[in-house]
Formats: structure tokens, C-alpha cells, sequence
């Protein structure tokens, strides 16, 4: 459905290029949830701005992104407004940002609906909001931003994302900073909406990505290291940075993986990881290794392990 090849997000910087996101090959398929995870600054946001030809002006972008057949990664503002909303649908990593504080809720669907020529009538706007989990919708729809709770917004959030009945929807952090009972029941709801349509979440929670996700990526330095189904994932991770993420996990051994991740500026040669890994030989040192795949659906960037 949509399928990523060579995908480079970069900026020019005092000290010369830096390439945030790099060679990032990927397929969405129909109706998978697809998670990328990877720690702060591994490049997720920019990947999945990318999707939506949200970039700041001073980045390029080169590769091809495929959604349904057509090339959209080299299209026109005027063409993206056409694919973002209506093809592919957005989910606010802010909700309290995001949405507009001198709009009521009806307002600010009537707004999203009426900008991608769909119907934007009350019963509509109703079922959306009930998909959602938003209990009382038709006084809801009456109501500003500030009177929702954080949660309440994060679902309404989500309704706005899927309002144009797009056929993937990106939801970057969709959870961040919601208490425990709320993610759970963000998490619930967004699950269902896994059976209708293609959804690319990113997130940082472990819990969450292995709750909603049929494939997951990880990310590191800006470039994918590991593609796998979501279950074999969890039970064996392969690359030594999947490893060592999953074990410095809270709920897990909690150990911290040793050293940083490497500026922009100064990525080691060879493997990225390897200044931070146990099982890095000298070839990975000098070599850079391709994601290759090694079972059938696993895909590693890794000499130790291919
Ligand atoms: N406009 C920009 N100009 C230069 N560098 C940028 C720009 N936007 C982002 N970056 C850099 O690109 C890298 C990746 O940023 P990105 O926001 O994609 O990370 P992320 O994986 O989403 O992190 P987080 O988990 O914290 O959201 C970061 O190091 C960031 O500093
Ligand atoms: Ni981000």
C-alpha cells in the first residue's frame, strides 16, 4: 500500500550536511500496523513528516515513497493538500497544540470534513466522535478544547485523524503524556480502528507497540536496523540494539544501553551501532552493514547476526 525506498531527510548545518533520515526502505500493507520505535532523535518524527510533505522548507528529500502505485514524495503543496487529510490522515502529536482554542469541536470537524469535500453532517460528526470513544457527543461537539480533559482530546485528536476516512493514518506519540488507565483505553480504541484502515504509529512505549502492532522497525541514527513481525519481534529480537532496547526497558531488566547515540555530526564509520555494541567485531568497525533480509519478513542491519 505504501512502499518506501531509499527515503534521505537532510539539512545543510554549519558543519556541513547532516542526514537525519537515511536510506530508509519500508512497505506498508494493507491494513497493518506498522510501529517504528527507537530512541529520541533516531529520525521517527521526520520519517513520518515526510509521508505528509510536512517537512520544514529547509529540508530535502530525496527517494520515493509509493502510495497505492503513485510516486508522492515528489508532488506539489497544492497536491499533498489533496492526498493529506483525504489519503493518508494525521494524528497530532500535541493535541493541546493542535487543536484550536477558539473552535468548538463541531467547528473544528465541520472545518476538516468540508476542506476534503466530505459530508459534514451532525450524524456524521456523532459517529465519529462515538468511534472514538467520546461518550455524550452531541454536547461534545459544542464544547471548546479547554473543557476537555487531556485524554478527551487525544481521542478527539484521533477523530479528527480519521474523520476523512483516510486509508493510513499516522499517529506519532498518539500517547505521550496521557496517564496509565487513559493509554490503556487510547490504546483499546485505536486497536479497533486497526481492522478498517493502515495505521503508522511511532512511539516510544514498548507496551503500546507490542499491544497494537503487526510489524515493527526499529530506528537508530536514522536508519531502520531491524523489520519484523511484531510477535517474533517481542519474543526474539535480533540486532544487538533491538536487544539492548528491549532489556532497558522500565517493566524489563532495565538495563540502560551503555554510551549515547551519536550526534548528527559525527556518526562512526561502519556500523553506527557498533561503538555501543557488545558483539561488534572489527569488520563492523570499518564496514557499513545493509538491512538484509534473514528470514522470511526479518530484515536486520547487522554483520553479527545476518
Ligand atoms: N529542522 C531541522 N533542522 C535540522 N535538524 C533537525 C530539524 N528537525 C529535526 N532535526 C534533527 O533530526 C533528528 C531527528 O529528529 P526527529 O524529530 O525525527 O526525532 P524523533 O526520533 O522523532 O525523536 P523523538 O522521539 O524525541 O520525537 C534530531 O537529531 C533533530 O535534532
Ligand atoms: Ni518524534
Amino acid at each position: 500500500m505504501l512502499s518506501i525506498r531509499d527515503l534521505k531527510v537532510s539539512f545543510e548545518s554549519p558543519q556541513g550536511p547532516i542526514v537525519p533520515v537515511d536510506s530508509v526502505d519500508m512497505d506498508i500493507l494493507d491494513k497493518e500496523t506498522f510501529t517504528i520505535i527507537g530512541e529520541s532523535g533516531c529520525g521517527k518524527s521526520l520519517l513520518a513528516n515526510s509521508l505528509l510533505g510536512l517537512l520544514p522548507r529547509d529540508a530535502q528529500v530525496c527517494g520515493t515513497v509509493h502510495m497505492d502505485g503513485e510516486e508522492i514524495l515528489s508532488l506539489k503543496e497544492k497536491e499533498w493538500r489533496k492526498i493529506r487529510g483525504n489519503k493518508i490522515g494525521l494524528v497530532f502529536q500535541n493535541p493541546s497544540a493542535s487543536l484550536n482554542p477558539v473552535f468548538t469541536m463541531h467547528n473544528q470537524l465541520y472545518e476538516t470534513l468540508k476542506y476534503s469535500n466530505k459530508p459534514s453532517s451532525r450524524d456524521k460528526m456523532i459517529s465519529l466522535l462515538e468511534k472514538t470513544g467520546i461518550k455524550n457527543p452531541l454536547r461534545r461537539l459544542s464544547q471548546y478544547p479547554h473543557q476537555l480533559s487531556g485524554g478527551m482530546k487525544q481521542r478527539f485528536a484521533i477523530a479528527l485523524g480519521i474523520a476523512t476516512d483516510p486509508e493510513i493514518l499516522i499517529a506519532d506519540e498518539p500517547t505521550n503524556g496521557l496517564d496509565v488507565t487513559v493509554k490503556l483505553k487510547i490504546v483499546e480504541m485505536l486497536s479497533k480502528l486497526h481492522a478498517e484502515r493502515s495505521i503508522l504509529l511511532i512511539t516510544h512505549d514498548l507496551n503500546v507497540a507490542s499491544n497494537l502492532s503487526d510489524k515493527i522497525a526499529v530506528m537508530y541514527a536514522g536508519e531502520l536496523v531491524e523489520i519484523a513481525p511484531a510477535k517474533s519481534f517481542f519474543e526474539k529480537p535480533i540486532h544487538p540494539y533491538s536487544s539492548q532496547l528491549l532489556a532497558s526497558h522500565p517493566e524489563k531488566e532495565m538495563i540502560p544501553i551503555p554510551g549515547f547515540t551519536p550526534q548528527l555530526t559525527q556518526r562512526p564509520h561502519g556500523c553506527r551501532f557498533h561503538p555501543r555494541c557488545a558483539r561488534a567485531c572489527s569488520k563492523c568497525k570499518t564496514e557499513h552493514p545493509k538491512l538484509e533480509m534473514i528470514e522470511g519478513e526479518r530484515y536486520v542491519r547487522c554483520f553479527a547476526c545476518a
